[in-house]
C-alpha cells in the first residue's frame, strides 16, 4: 500500500519531536488516547486567537460565526458515522459521558422495577458501572455475553440472556480496549432485534471511530458513544448519537441555559435535542478541534487508516509471538489496532517501567477492563496500541525492548 506513513507522522509535533532522538521515542498508547496533528491544533489555535467568543448568546457577528463553527462541527461528525441529522449529534465529555447520559437519561425515564440490561464480558467500566449505578437505582437486573478463550463474545448465548419484554438495553463495544476483539455489530442488532425491536441498542465506539468507518444507519443501532482524544482530537469533547426520536423521548440530565424553551417558577420547557442536553456554555473550542479532527481523517482517508494499521498489528503480532515467554491475551476472528499480552518474566508494570526507559510508551495495567483481567486470569496486561502514525520501526524497539526485559527478569 502507499501510505504517506512518513508525511503522516510529519504532522504529529509530539512525535516529530522525539523522531531524532538518541533513544527515538516509540508511542504505542494510541488506545488510551491519540497524538494531535498541527491541523488539530492549529484550528483550536486559531479559534482562541482569532475567533474566540461564546456561542448562541448574543447577535454580534462574532459569536454568530463561532456558533456557524459549533453547529459545522456537529454536521461534520453527523456525517462522519453517517447520521440522518445534526440533531441526533449530543456532545459530551467523552465516552463516559455519553454512556451515563444514555444510562441516567433513557434509564431512569424507562427502565422499571425488575427490567434487565445486558452487556458483554468485554467492557471498559465505562460501560458496565454506569448501567450497575442505573440498575440499581431503578432496580434492574445486569446479564453478561459471555467471551470465549479466543476473544470472541459466545453470541450463541445472547438469546439465552434476553427475555422480550424485560430486556431494555443492551449496550457494548464495537472494538475492545484490551483483546482488541471487533464485535459483529450488525449480527448482534439482528439477533436482539429478532427477539425484541423494541430493545434499545447502545454502542461503545471509542476504540472503533478512529479506526474504521462506521455508519451508524447501516448498523441500526439507538445510540453510539465515543471520544474526540481518542480519534486525534482533543480531550474533554466526545459524542452521544442517538435516534432523534429516542432523543426526543428522553428528558434532560442537567439544567442550566441553552437546554431550555420557557422558563418560569412554576414550570420550565426544554429545548429539542440536541440542546435539550447540553447545558451550559459548552467546550467550544474542543468542539471546533474535534470538528478539525474530523476532517483530517477525512482528508487522510478512515479506509486507508484502517487498512495502515491493520498491516501494523500483523506485523506486530509476527514479531511479539517470536518473543520467549509473551503470551497475547486472545485471538480474536477481526482485532482492532492493539495487542495485549503478558511476558513470564515480568509483571506488566514492571515490564512498562524498563520499556519506558527505553523511550517505549505502552499502557500496562486492567486498563479499565478488571473483569476482562479476571476472565483471562491475568492481573494485568502490557497493552500495545497503534494509530495513523505508528512505524514498524517502533514495533522493533518494542520487541528489543522486551527482549531486554526477558534477559534483566526473565
Ligand atoms: C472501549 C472504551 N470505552 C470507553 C472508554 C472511556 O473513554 P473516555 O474518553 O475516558 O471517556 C474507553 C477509554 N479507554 C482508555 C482509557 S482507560 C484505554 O486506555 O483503553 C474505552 O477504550
Amino acid at each position: 500500500m502507499n501510505y504517506p506513513i512518513d508525511e503522516i507522522r510529519s504532522q504529529f509535533p509530539v512525535l516529530a519531536l522525539h523522531d531524532h532522538d538518541a533513544k527515538p521515542f516509540a508511542f504505542l498508547d494510541s488506545t488510551a488516547t491519540t497524538q494531535k496533528p498541527e491541523f488539530v491544533i492549529d484550528a483550536m489555535d486559531n479559534f482562541y486567537r482569532k475567533h474566540y467568543s461564546s456561542i448562541k448568546r448574543g447577535v454580534y457577528s462574532m459569536t454568530a460565526q463561532t456558533t456557524d463553527a459549533y453547529e459545522s462541527a456537529r454536521k461534520k461528525v453527523a456525517k462522519f458515522i453517517n447520521a440522518q441529522s445534526e440533531n441526533e449529534i449530543v456532545f459530551t465529555r467523552g465516552t463516559t459521558a455519553s454512556i451515563n447520559l444514555c444510562a441516567w437519561s433513557y434509564g431512569r425515564k424507562f427502565l422499571k422495577d425488575g427490567d434487565e440490561i445486558v452487556i458483554s464480558a468485554l467492557e471498559h467500566h465505562a460501560n458496565i458501572v454506569s448501567w450497575q449505578l442505573i440498575a440499581e437505582e431503578r432496580r434492574a437486573k445486569l446479564k453478561v455475553i459471555p467471551v470465549a478463550d479466543d476473544g470472541d463474545l459466545i453470541l450463541e448465548k445472547i438469546p439465552e440472556l434476553i427475555v422480550k419484554g424485560k430486556t431494555k438495553i443492551v449496550a457494548f463495544a464495537q472494538i475492545s480496549n484490551t483483546i482488541g476483539t471487533e464485535n459483529p455489530v450488525k449480527e448482534i442488532v439482528k439477533i436482539v432485534r429478532g427477539i425484541d425491536p423494541e430493545i434499545k441498542i447502545l454502542v461503545d465506539a471509542a476504540q472503533s471511530a478512529p479506526h474504521k468507518k462506521i455508519d451508524v444507519q447501516d448498523l441500526d443501532c439507538d445510540f453510539l458513544a465515543f471520544s474526540g482524544h481518542k480519534m486525534y482530537g482533543p480531550t474533554g469533547i466526545g459524542v452521544l448519537y442517538g435516534k432523534y426520536e429516542i432523543l426526543e423521548s428522553m428528558p434532560p440530565l442537567q439544567g442550566g441555559g441553552e437546554m431550555i424553551d420557557q422558563v418560569t417558577f412554576e414550570k420550565t420547557t426544554f429545548a429539542l435535542p440536541p440542546d435539550r442536553f447540553e447545558a451550559g456554555t459548552p467546550p467550544i473550542a474542543e468542539v471546533i478541534g474535534l470538528g478539525a479532527a474530523v476532517d483530517w481523517i477525512n482528508r487522510t482517508g478512515i479506509e486507508a487508516i484502517s487498512d495502515y494499521e491493520q498491516e501494523i498489528l500483523h506485523y506486530a503480532e509476527s514479531k511479539l509471538k517470536e518473543i520467549p515467554g509473551l503470551h497475547i491475551l486472545g485471538n480474536p476472528k477481526h482485532r482492532g489496532s492493539l495487542l495485549s499480552f503478558t511476558l513470564d518474566a515480568a509483571h506488566p508494570h514492571d515490564a512498562a517501567t524498563l520499556l519506558d526507559e527505553d523511550g517505549i510508551a505502552v499502557r500496562s495495567g486492567h486498563h479499565c477492563a478488571q473483569p476482562v483481567m479476571q476472565r483471562f486470569g491475568v492481573p494485568a496486561t502490557i497493552r500495545a496500541s497503534f494509530g495513523a502514525y505508528t512505524e514498524k520501526w517502533e514495533i522493533d524497539r518494542l520487541v528489543e525492548g522486551l527482549l531486554r526485559v526477558n534477559r534483566i527478569f526473565g
